[in-house]
């Protein structure tokens, strides 16, 4: 085990790499907190790095400990500012946790929020994020848990999954369903391109030119689903992404035309900004919500989930910044009979679904994993990435989160421009107005 002296090595090699404001070091400021003992298991080093396999920017965080070769892995995806994270990470918090005790989950996460006065928000909570599930893998392994165990234990065999499809047409929507199906997947999601329109989650219409018209989609959606009810009753529940891309007052009209297809749910009706529409939605229909990739403070959850205003909560983990503020909201959830769908698309890397995972196998409040297959590269960059078999996924067991970084097959695959596949910014409505996500 390494004494102090050799610990602020860890904050020179910090020093050294450097790069956006090399002029000003850090100061050798102790953190270390009254209570701490010799014994304990201390940060040498944190770091971010990031990769793109599939095609998006996947920010992870390694932290290394005085135990040779004890180190914890964290996702702090967030794809759109993958940079600022990696600054958020390795010019502010590495400093200051380089020296602390690895176990101290929860004053570190507590400590570091507010360390910049000005606190929360996507990109801090991405680079804490990327610490505090290091932290939970760090004391997992020591401990020889897997995380979900550290959590008390798990409440469940194994966990239940869903899936994307989408179409340029039903035909081809149908195709991707059926093709879940046969996988053994029982619940997708389904998206499709709006003729004449663009669309969220389906093919563009264009590369140069995003029209979105609220009015065709709300029209032509509910028809989709009836054929997609037709021919896959009984095997496939279906779930659809608003996307926040209609009006509240058009929500509630889609909502309602959605009610006899049964969907497990529909998500984001609303955006964030108009959060209080949600007590209204909430007594105009019957189709299960789901709401909550945009939040990044655990406290916007209070009334959605203590009015029961939402039937899930879909928190991107690292936004929230992390397993810590996570369970906390599953705890509250399970109180009030809200269940969790945490955020996993490709831009949660393989170490934030495996988070999830060890949340969902924990928390009796679970209701659904989104699961994302990854590339085999991507899987050759991680090691242990989770696979379904018919739908479901299964805990493997091992330590802490499970799962490993290979950091010369991720130096294989280099940052990506974060604009690439996402034209947020140039959806606009036939007026010409800015269409939100
Ligand atoms: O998977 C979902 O529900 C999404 O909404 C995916 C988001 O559009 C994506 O993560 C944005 O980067």
């Amino acid at each position: 085990m390494k004494d102090i002296d050799q610990l602020s090595e860890g904050a020179a090699d910090v020093a050294d790499r450097r790069r956006i404001a090399p002029a000003y070091a850090p100061k050798a400021v102790d953190h270390t907190v009254p209570w701490g003992n010799d014994e304990d298991v201390r940060i040498t080093s944190v770091e971010a790095i990031i990769t793109a396999p599939e095609g998006v920017n996947l920010v992870v965080v390694r932290v290394r400990t005085s135990v040779d070769g004890l180190e914890g892995l964290g996702c702090a995806t967030f794809h759109q500012r993958a940079d600022a994270v990696k600054c958020a990470v390795d010019e502010y918090l590495a400093p200051r946790l380089v020296g602390r005790s690895a176990q101290e989950i929860t004053d570190i996460w507590n400590s570091s929020q507010v360390d910049s006065y000005w606190r929360g928000g996507p990109v801090l909570n991405s680079a804490l994020a990327g610490v505090d599930m290091a932290l939970w893998d760090i004391t997992g392994k020591t401990a020889g848990l897997p995380v979900w165990q550290l959590l008390g234990g798990r409440v469940r065999r194994s966990v239940a999954t869903y899936v994307h499809a989408s179409g340029r047409d039903v035909a081809e929507l149908m195709d991707e369903v059926e093709a879940c199906a046969a996988a053994g997947y029982q619940v997708v999601r389904c998206q499709i391109t709006v003729p004449g329109t663009s669309t969220y989650g389906a093919a563009q219409q264009s590369d140069s030119h995003i029209s979105w018209d609220p009015e065709q989609y709300v029209r032509f959606i509910p028809g989709v689903f009836e054929e997609l009810t037709a021919r896959f009753d009984g095997r496939v529940r279906f779930l659809h992404d608003i996307h926040e891309r209609v009006d509240p007052a058009d929500a509630i009209r889609l909502l309602r035309a959605l009610e006899p297809f049964g969907l497990l749910f529909a998500e984001d009706p609303v955006a964030p900004e108009d959060l209080d529409w949600m007590r209204t939605i909430r007594k105009q229909t019957i189709t299960p919500l789901a709401l909550g990739e945009l939040l990044t403070d655990m406290r916007s959850f209070n009334a959605l989930v203590t009015e029961r205003l939402v039937d899930f909560i879909r928190c991107h983990v690292s936004a929230l910044g992390g397993i810590t503020p996570a369970w906390r909201l599953a705890m509250l959830a399970e109180v009030h009979g809200v269940r969790t769908a945490w955020h996993g698309p490709r831009d949660v890397s393989p170490i934030g679904h495996m988070a999830n995972l060890a949340m969902d196998l924990a928390s009796p409040a679970f209701g659904i994993h989104e699961h994302f297959e990854f590339s085999d590269q991507a899987r050759s960059v991680f090691p242990g990435t989770p696979v379904t078999r018919n739908g479901v996924l299964e805990p493997s067991g091992a330590p802490g989160l499970g799962i490993g970084f290979d950091e010369r097959e991720a130096a294989r695959h280099p940052p990506v421009s974060p604009m690439s596949n996402w034209h947020y910014s140039r959806v606009r409505r036939p007026d010409g107005t800015i269409q939100r996500p």
